[in-house]
């Protein structure tokens, strides 16, 4: 039997998609630990890398984190990985105001998961994206940026969707999805 899975967040929303997205016939068991791993910079991927060796340090097993980007085109892909900092100082509304001025309000939400073995195992990355455009704030507050970001082809911002809705095209669903499709590869050539 494989080890459980710890997902380091400190983040419930992520918890509470990520459950959702995975469902019942996940291959490992997955666990979680709520541990507030330090705010990185670099770029995204270099985050991923360090953010799980971290976790896995501090876990001593296998780990899987993940972090989240919103890029925008109008400003060279900012404010990307720094976007929870934006978020917290600028609300929603002051998101959509950075924009202002700017014709171009396509943007990127970025999923990046880490996943390692053990603290001395390289991580293995998964990333979804998802375009969108930054619009006014619409919809319930519950999560993070969702009130400014409409996908891409679609009339509501992901806060207006359901749920549901949302996992079947955001951007940890695509990460997810590429994960999935990892560990099932694995499984069967276990088993
Ligand atoms: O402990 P970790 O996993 O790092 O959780 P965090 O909340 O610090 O998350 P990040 O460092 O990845 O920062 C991403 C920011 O974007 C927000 N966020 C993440 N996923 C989101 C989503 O799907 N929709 C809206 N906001 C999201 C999140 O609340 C943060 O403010
Ligand atoms: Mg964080």
């Amino acid at each position: 039997m494989s080890k459980p899975i710890t997902f380091v967040t400190g983040n419930a929303k992520k918890l509470e998609e990520l459950v959702a997205i995975l469902g019942p016939s996940f291959p490992r068991t997955i666990v979680s630990k709520k541990i507030d791993l330090p705010e990185l910079q670099g770029d995204i991927d270099e985050i991923a890398i360090k953010k799980c060796k971290e976790a896995a340090r501090q876990v001593n097993g296998p780990v899987l984190v993940e972090d989240t980007s919103l890029c925008f085109n109008a400003l060279e892909g900012l404010p990307g990985p720094y976007i929870k900092w934006f978020l917290e100082k600028l609300q929603p509304e002051g998101l959509y105001r950075l924009l202002h001025g700017w014709e171009d309000k396509s943007a990127q939400a970025v999923c990046t998961f880490g996943y390692c073995d053990s603290a001395d195992a390289e991580p293995l990355i998964f990333k979804g994206i998802t375009e969108g455009v930054i619009v006014e704030p619409r919809g319930p507050r519950d999560f993070g940026w969702d009130p400014v970001f409409q996908p891409k082809g679609y009339d509501k911002t992901y806060a207006e969707l359901p749920k549901s809705e949302k996992n079947t095209i955001s951007h940890r669903y695509r990460a997810l999805a590429l994960l999935q499709q990892h560990f099932e590869k694995q499984d069967k050539l276990i088993n």
